[in-house]
């Protein structure tokens, strides 16, 4: 049986600031991610298996990505906890916004090595992530591929 790439895709409204950087992305600011997820496998060959003919049903996967990710960043804003933005969180979180604190540096990239990591550790050893594609604005994206890493 082949081999088969499915992607479902995801969008999410996330705040940031890149601490350190020398670019107006040093200011706390937000994008409307978008978010591609490929996985690869074989479609289930067993016709009495109610997921006939399914590499993954697009709604398990969905469930994997809203509950690690989508459900955590969308509208959330995220901040390195270890630069001084932390206290900037501290004080937004008091006052009960919701703030998300990560050990990097909130990238495209640095975010889409972190949920290659929090997707892969939910899928059935049968079904690899193939690539990941964030995109934080019309014109720039970052990509994970399993081959590259
Ligand atoms: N390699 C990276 N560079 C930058 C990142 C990043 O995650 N990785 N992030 C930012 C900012 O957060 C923000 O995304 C601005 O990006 P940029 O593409 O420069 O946005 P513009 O609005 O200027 O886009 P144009 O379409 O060129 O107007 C910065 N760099
Ligand atoms: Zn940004």
């Amino acid at each position: 049986m082949s081999k088969i790439r499915i992607t479902k895709q995801f969008s999410f409204e996330t705040g940031h600031a890149l601490y350190g950087y020398d670019g107006k992305c040093k200011n706390v600011h937000g994008h409307s991610y978008k978010l591609s997820v490929t996985v690869i496998g074989t479609p289930i060959s067993d016709p009495s298996n109610v997921k006939y003919g399914m590499v993954i049903d697009f709604s398990d996967l969905k469930k994997i990505v809203k509950s690690e990710i989508v459900d955590i960043f969308d509208h959330a804003t995220v901040f390195n906890k270890n630069t001084p933005h932390v206290e900037l969180a501290k004080e937004l979180a008091d006052r009960d916004h919701n703030v998300l604190l990560v050990d990097y540096q909130p990238t495209s990239e640095m975010m889409v090595i972190d949920f290659a990591q929090k997707i892969k550790k939910h899928l059935p050893e049968t079904i690899q992530l193939y690539a990941l594609r964030l995109q934080e604005t019309d014109t720039s994206f970052a990509e994970w591929f399993a081959s590259d890493n």
